[in-house]
């Protein structure tokens, strides 16, 4: 099992979705920025760190939002989103393909990892 973290970055009633780049597992998918927790880490120190490796941002971390479990091929994966907020600096794509701030109304106009699924639902359902 695969610890993984990520933020749900929210803003003004939208949030932040980045695109998987292509040579990696997953590619092209949508995603909530993040990555694997590494040894001797917090989640909360891995989502910072991975924020700031991926976007060059600053974050403050908030509460869990959902935990989910998903079974890939390749990688058995426990995800934990946390709400979290943008402290410091402006997103940029270090990383990614590309992304998006979207309401939950734009959310079916997104191919996401398989994973995600039960988070959007629940963004859907009750908003952030
Ligand atoms: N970051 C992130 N990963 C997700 C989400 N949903 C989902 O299935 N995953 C999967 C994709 C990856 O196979 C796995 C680990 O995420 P990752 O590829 O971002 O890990 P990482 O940043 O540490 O990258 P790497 O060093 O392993 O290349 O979790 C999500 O919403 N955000
Ligand atoms: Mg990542």
């Amino acid at each position: 099992m695969t610890e993984v973290v990520a933020a749900l970055l929210h803003e003004n009633g939208r949030f932040f979705i980045c695109q998987r780049p292509l040579h990696k597992a997953r590619g092209g998918l949508w995603e909530f920025p993040g990555g694997k927790v590494e040894p001797g880490e917090t989640k909360e120190e891995a989502l910072k760190r991975e924020c700031r490796e991926e976007l060059d941002i600053g974050i403050a971390v908030d509460k869990v939002y959902l935990e989910v479990c998903h079974v890939y091929p390749d990688l058995t994966v426990h995800l934990t989103l946390f709400l979290a907020r943008i402290t410091e600096g402006e997103p940029k794509q270090l990383e990614h393909m590309g992304f998006s701030w979207i309401t939950a109304q734009e959310i079916p106009a997104y191919e996401f990892c398989p994973a995600d699924e039960q988070i959007l639902e629940k963004i859907r359902r009750e908003g952030f």
